[in-house]
């Protein structure tokens, strides 16, 4: 098997690059790490490295998500947070070898680069969206998606996505939140797909 391209097997380093914000915040295994947190600590297990965090001597983080990921693959880099303990069987895994200059760090650095990645041509991306605009949007260059009350235009994203075009366009035009749980619930969608927010979903829309 041939994961020399695949990100996910790749050890990533923390990289000053990628401040968020210029806030010290690091983009590290998914989750906007905080760099005050001196108690950080790097192990190794085979080729894995893993962050650990000594969430108790430290009142910095940032919010309740980093508290609740003490543990993080630093491998998995970019929007897929540490694996759970669950009782349920995921669903099959299916990842589709990314075609050149569309990996996940790609993504980010798109991510970071484009003026206008929602498609928003200077309308605010504070509105209520209903369910039928939505619907609306299936076109090529804006493919909208409702993800946890959410409105995304995940037509920049379609080439990026790890799970494959076919897959992602399962959700376009309607509410993909189910799908999206159903396969990986642990993926930081909305850390992910910020750049591509156009709305809120106007949850009494029809
Ligand atoms: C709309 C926002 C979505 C985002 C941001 C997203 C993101 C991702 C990411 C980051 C991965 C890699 C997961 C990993 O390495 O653990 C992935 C994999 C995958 N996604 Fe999505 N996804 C989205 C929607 C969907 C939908 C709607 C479907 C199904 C219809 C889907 C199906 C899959 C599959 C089958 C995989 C590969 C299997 C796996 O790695 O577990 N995704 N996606």
């Amino acid at each position: 098997m041939d994961n020399d391209n695949d990100f996910t097997f790749c050890q990533v380093e923390k990289n000053p690059d990628v401040v968020v914000d210029g806030s010290n915040q690091y983009i590290d295994s998914g989750i906007l790490w905080n760099d005050n947190l001196d108690s950080k600590k790097q192990e190794k297990v085979g080729s894995l490295s893993f962050n650990v965090i000594d969430a108790s001597s430290s009142s910095t983080g940032s919010g309740s998500e980093l508290l609740s990921k003490k543990v993080a693959k630093s491998a998995d880099a970019t929007g897929v947070s540490p694996v759970k303990n669950s009782t349920r069987k995921p669903a099959s895994r299916a990842k589709v070898p990314f075609e050149k200059g569309y990996s996940q760090v790609d993504w980010l650095k798109l991510t970071r680069t484009h003026p206008d990645l929602a498609g928003l041509k200077g309308q605010s991306n504070k509105r209520l969206i209903t369910r039928s605009e939505v619907k609306q949007n299936q076109t090529e260059g804006a493919m909208w998606t409702i993800l946890k009350g959410r409105v995304y235009n995940i037509s920049p994203y379609m080439k990026f996505h790890p799970g494959g075009v076919d897959m992602l366009m399962k959700g376009v035009g309607k509410d993909c939140t189910a799908l999206f749980n159903k396969y990986h619930a642990w993926v930081n969608a909305e850390f992910l797909l910020e750049k591509c927010l156009v709305g809120t979903l106007d949850e009494s829309s029809k």
